[in-house]
């Protein structure tokens, strides 16, 4: 059966996620959570360290499974999926993360290509959609370029690409600018959002840093596991 395309709505009902330590120590990271995320909307997720940030974009990138309550995305309940679908679900989200995760020996054009598994006669269009996206992200001429050869906004970028190679409608991204410095971040920043945009993609975006949650369209609060604020701002 085909998939329906991604659109990127997201509803967490009663999500509670439950971390044991030890025997008799138990962290609620998501108590009750309760939240619908609109499609292509940008959504920055902030609090406390500890707060259950991370373990909200975890469930939402099926990454973890909630210990209870449902994880929905564009009408499919996560917790039900068998591990192949969710596979192909994680297939059809990109992902972007603090430390960039590139592979230092493969240049940049390879690490965008990395996630897609192609046979030769796709290989070409693989690659041409991969230079597109280098393009996309402002590193048109740094495609044979290694990691070790970019600086940390270059890394980024090229991680961003990555994460676009799928064509995904929903963009996750955990402290993205934690690694760089403020003018580099911003950078990134209205890269992400810039795309969101044009892809026509949802971002939800975890950060400590308040001007970067000021820029999305919404921005959620948590504390111990809870949502204590949610609110919509002018960015976007
Ligand atoms: N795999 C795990 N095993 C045990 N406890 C965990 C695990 N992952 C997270 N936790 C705990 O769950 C709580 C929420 O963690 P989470 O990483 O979601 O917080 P966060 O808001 O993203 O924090 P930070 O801003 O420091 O990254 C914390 O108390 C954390 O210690």
């Amino acid at each position: 059966m085909k998939q329906a395309p991604m659109t990127g709505r997201i509803e967490l009902r009663q999500v509670t996620k439950v971390y044991r330590r030890g025997t008799d120590q138990e962290v609620r990271a998501l108590d009750a959570v309760d939240v619908k995320i609109d499609p292509g909307s940008s959504v920055a997720v902030t609090g406390p360290s500890g707060a259950g940030k991370s373990t909200m974009l975890h469930l939402i990138g099926a990454m973890d499974r909630p210990d209870s309550g449902e994880v929905e995305v564009d009408g499919e309940r996560l917790e039900l999926m068998r591990d192949r679908q969710l596979d192909d679900y994680r297939r059809r989200i990109g992902f972007v993360f603090q430390r960039f995760h590139l592979l230092p020996a493969l240049t940049a054009l390879d690490n965008v290509l990395a996630p897609v598994i192609t046979d030769r006669r796709r290989a070409k269009a693989a690659r041409a959609r991969a230079t597109d996206l280098l393009r996309l992200v402002g590193l048109r001429d740094r495609a044979a370029s290694l990691p070790s050869q970019l600086s940390g906004g270059q890394m980024q970028r090229v991680a961003i690409a990555r994460a676009l190679i799928g064509a995904p409608r929903l963009l996750l991204a955990d402290e993205p600018t934690g690694n760089l410095d403020s003018d580099t971040g911003k950078e990134i920043l209205e890269l992400l959002l810039s795309l969101c945009e044009s892809e026509n993609m949802t971002l939800v975006m975890v950060t400590h840093n308040d001007e970067v949650a000021a820029a999305c369209q919404r921005t959620i609060v948590l504390r111990d596991g809870r949502i204590t604020s949610d609110t919509r701002g002018s960015g976007g």
